[in-house]
């Protein structure tokens, strides 16, 4: 590996790419934005400030917004994250599928499902490359999740994430990359798992933010966080991930972070939506993407054709989508019959 590579320069990716360009190897890191102003204006000034205010950015971090210069030196072993939201994901594929010359270890940071499929991340990008018959291109991936507020690694503030591949190699040279300072990297082969953990939790803790803005209390909170994890584990489970993966970082871990810290996009969304706050309002307001309300639906409609219940989901979907006024929502989920609790 010579060279690592960031495609988004969102919150996230720029964040991730500080932390990598301090890698232990010395090796050269590129963050890359879309956008020529933001990447002019991060180069002239070292600060993101449209993503990541008053964090100053490393002297070593490479800028760029060249799309057709970008890997002109890449070597097929470099590493290349994605770090923009799961809306990018298949343009991106797109757009690299078209290029002479690419790094052959992808690894994405996005944490949703796709809109209208309810595909997980993984399951795009193998659809894209399937469709461009870049099966053979022999491209590795890999996805990398877990409880980790941009602003907090940005400042460098400790870490813990878990990369999943079917490759080991992949995941010990993603561990080379970023395990260093106060950031640990764990790894797991479960993919199905690390995805839903990091899709779900997003749109739980824009059911958390409802609770709490409507001063429900921290009974209702931990009453709510322990029943989304039943609902993070059932979908998990019945579509082939592990259920000790809930248990970990990227399930339980994730999120405990989004569902109660005030740095969560989603969390806010959901505090404002207990205002009586519009959400198309909220989300202008916010600046930043929200993956909670952008993969709510399609994680009701899978839970829904796998057979498996998830009535917070399900409600939050209401309030989102349906006008459902947030208390309401309350009422009918305390409302509904007695059972067990496995
Ligand atoms: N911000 C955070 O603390 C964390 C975010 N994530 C995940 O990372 C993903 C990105 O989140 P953020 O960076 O925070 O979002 P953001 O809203 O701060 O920035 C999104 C960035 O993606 C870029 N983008 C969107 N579509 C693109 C495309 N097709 N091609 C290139 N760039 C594109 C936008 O221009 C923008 O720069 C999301 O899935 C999020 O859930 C994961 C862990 C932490
Ligand atoms: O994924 C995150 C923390 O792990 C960020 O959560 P939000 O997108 O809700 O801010």
């Amino acid at each position: 590996m010579k060279h690592i590579y960031f495609l988004g320069a969102g919150a996230w990716g720029t964040a991730m790419a500080m932390h990598a360009s301090k890698n232990k190897k010395g090796l050269p890191v590129t963050l890359w934005s879309r956008s020529d102003e933001l990447a002019k204006t991060i180069r002239a000034t070292r600060f993101n400030q449209q993503y990541l205010q008053d964090i100053q950015l490393p002297t070593e971090l490479l800028i760029s917004s060249d799309w057709n210069q970008l890997f002109d030196d890449c070597a097929q072993e470099d590493l290349l994250f994605i770090a923009t939201p799961v809306s990018g994901l298949k343009e991106t594929v797109d757009h690299l599928l078209k290029l002479q010359q690419i790094p052959k270890n992808w690894v994405w940071l996005c944490k949703g499902l796709e809109p209208k499929t309810s595909l997980m991340p993984h399951q795009v990008i193998a659809r894209e490359l399937s469709l461009a018959s870049a099966n053979d291109r022999g491209i590795n991936t890999a996805v990398l999740s877990g409880p980790s507020f941009a602003s907090e690694v940005a400042k460098g503030m400790p870490c813990a994430l878990t990369v999943a591949s079917e490759s080991n190699e992949l995941i010990a040279k993603v561990q080379d990359a970023l395990h260093h300072g106060n950031m640990r990297i764990y790894g797991s082969n479960d993919i199905v798992g690390v995805e839903l953990g990091g899709a779900i939790k997003n749109v739980l803790a824009i059911a958390t933010g409802i609770g709490d803005g409507l001063g429900l209390g921290l009974n209702a909170r931990a009453a709510l966080l322990t029943r989304g994890l039943a609902e993070m584990m059932r979908l998990m489970t019945a579509m082939g991930g592990k259920s000790e993966t809930a248990m970990g970082l990227t399930g339980v871990g994730d999120l405990i972070l989004t569902a109660t810290g005030d740095l969560s996009r989603n969390r806010r969304v959901g505090l404002q939506l207990a205002t009586g706050k519009k959400l198309p309002e909220i989300l202008k307001d916010l600046g930043h993407v929200a993956e909670g309300v952008l993969c709510a639906q399609a994680v009701s409609d899978l839970a829904k054709s796998k057979g498996i219940e998830m009535p917070i989901t399900h409600m939050v979907c209401e309030v989102l989508f349906k006008e459902l006024d947030a208390a309401t929502a309350v009422k009918l989920l305390m409302g509904r019959d007695a059972k067990s609790e496995a």
